[in-house]
């Protein structure tokens, strides 16, 4: 069942049930002091009546008494009124026509325990006679009707009200509940850190809101911290720490994807290898740092000779290595090893106005023709650059 639902039953049978106890009790404590009311004016009456007829019982005129008694009771709610002469006979006699189709305030009345009023008629001292009246209950079965109707009024409009309240309620608790629950489900299932509970109007569901949205901060923090920590971590497992280019492992990865995939596309692949001469003079000369500072120079030089596509890696000390993807030609990976050797061969000059004249040997090796695999590719290459570094010192 929805806490809605459950709400609106929950009011509405609070509500009909207080006013169900609250109406019978009004009417148990309203039939209760109106009986008293209409014996006390049964009693009354009854003693005024024994004042009027007195005359015509003395008299023995049962028409005056007859009138007397019609016109004395005739509107106050009695159902029946006698005299009693003497002997016990009936000396004259009121009756009440009835409207209704039952005899329902009578009943009523005895129900409630109202007696019928008598008293005797004296004259001199001796009794001539009684006077009995009854009452009709139809003022109490007028009340009971009517209240019973307010009852009734009562009980619809507490409907209405406990319809209203459970809205209200079911706005200001269950809404901002069904909000928690929909940010979490969206947290939990697309990750949508962003999101935020709107505050409620009630105090503790605010508090629960800003508990939540409190949680919900600390939380994008974090995912924006690890984020940001597996992008650093992610680079330095990649990249060459010192001139920011990829490093072996990224290199090795990136080759034999290429090769998994020119092997399928009977696509073609060229590796260079470079290796710098005489690099362990710089450092001997001019110190650690120039040394770090050409093999930086050496790294842009090479990336800005190579397509974006293209791959320069640092595999360690003073080498490096370029792939080339879908060379067209082996003259076309010479021209391009002849552009990367005159780039990184152009002098350096460093602060201090030291000038460094980098010099480098490179060698290459093409997929399919020098090798097919990794280990084989690589090997050539190396061979390759071993030989033009053979034909440097032959020169120099
Ligand atoms: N500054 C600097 N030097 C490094 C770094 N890594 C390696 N080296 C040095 O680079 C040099 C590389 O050695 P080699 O390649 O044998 O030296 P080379 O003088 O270039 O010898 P050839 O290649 O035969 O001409 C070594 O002296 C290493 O100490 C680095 O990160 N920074």
């Amino acid at each position: 069942m929805h806490l809605r639902q459950a709400l609106r039953r929950t009011h509405t049978r609070i509500a009909l049930t207080a006013v169900a106890v609250a109406s019978v009790l009004l009417l148990a404590a309203g039939l209760t002091a109106l009986r008293a009311n209409t014996q006390d004016n049964l009693e009354l009456m009854a003693r005024s009546l024994v004042y009027n007829v007195e005359p015509a019982l003395v008299f023995g005129d049962k028409l005056d008494a007859a009138e007397s008694l019609a016109r004395m009771v005739r509107d106050e709610g009695v159902a029946e009124a006698t005299v009693w002469d003497a002997r016990g006979n009936v000396f004259a006699q009121w009756m009440a026509p009835n409207w209704l189709p039952c005899n329902c305030g009578h009943q009523l009345a005895r129900v409630l325990g109202l007696k019928v009023a008598a008293q005797e008629v004296r004259a001199s001292g001796v009794v001539i006679g009684r006077v009995e009246l009854s009452s009709n209950g139809q003022r109490m079965l007028a009340f009971l009707l009517w209240g019973g109707l307010a009852l009734m009024v009562c009980m619809a409009a507490s409907v209405v009200v406990g319809h209203i309240v459970s809205r209200r309620i079911h706005r200001s608790i269950v809404k901002p509940l069904q909000e928690l629950g929909r940010v979490a489900r969206a947290v939990h299932r697309e990750r949508a850190m962003g999101q935020r509970v709107p505050l409620a109007d009630i105090d503790e569901l605010r508090e629960l809101g800003e508990h939540f949205n409190a949680l919900l901060d600390e939380l994008e923090a974090r995912q924006l911290h690890l984020q940001q920590e597996n992008l650093v971590l992610e680079h330095k497992a990649y990249h060459d720490g010192l001139t920011g280019v990829f490093n072996r492992v990224y290199f090795e990865l990136r080759l034999m994807v290429a090769l998994r995939q020119a092997a399928q596309t009977h696509g073609r692949l060229a590796l260079l290898f470079l290796d710098l001469n005489h690099f362990k003079a710089v450092n001997d000369n001019h110190g650690h740092a120039m040394g770090d500072l050409l093999l930086k120079a050496v790294a842009q030089r090479t990336q800005r000779q190579v397509r974006d596509a293209d791959l320069v890696a640092r595999l360690g000390g003073d080498e490096f290595v370029v792939l080339l993807l879908e060379p067209h030609s082996r003259e076309a990976v010479q021209q391009v090893a002849r552009k990367i050797q005159e780039a990184v061969q152009a002098p350096l000059v460093a602060d201090g106005g030291v000038v460094l004249q980098p010099s480098v040997s490179i060698g290459m090796a093409l997929f399919p023709e020098d090798g097919q695999t990794m280990e084989a590719l690589m090997a050539a290459a190396d061979g390759a650059m071993y030989a033009a570094k053979q034909h440097f010192r032959a020169g120099a």
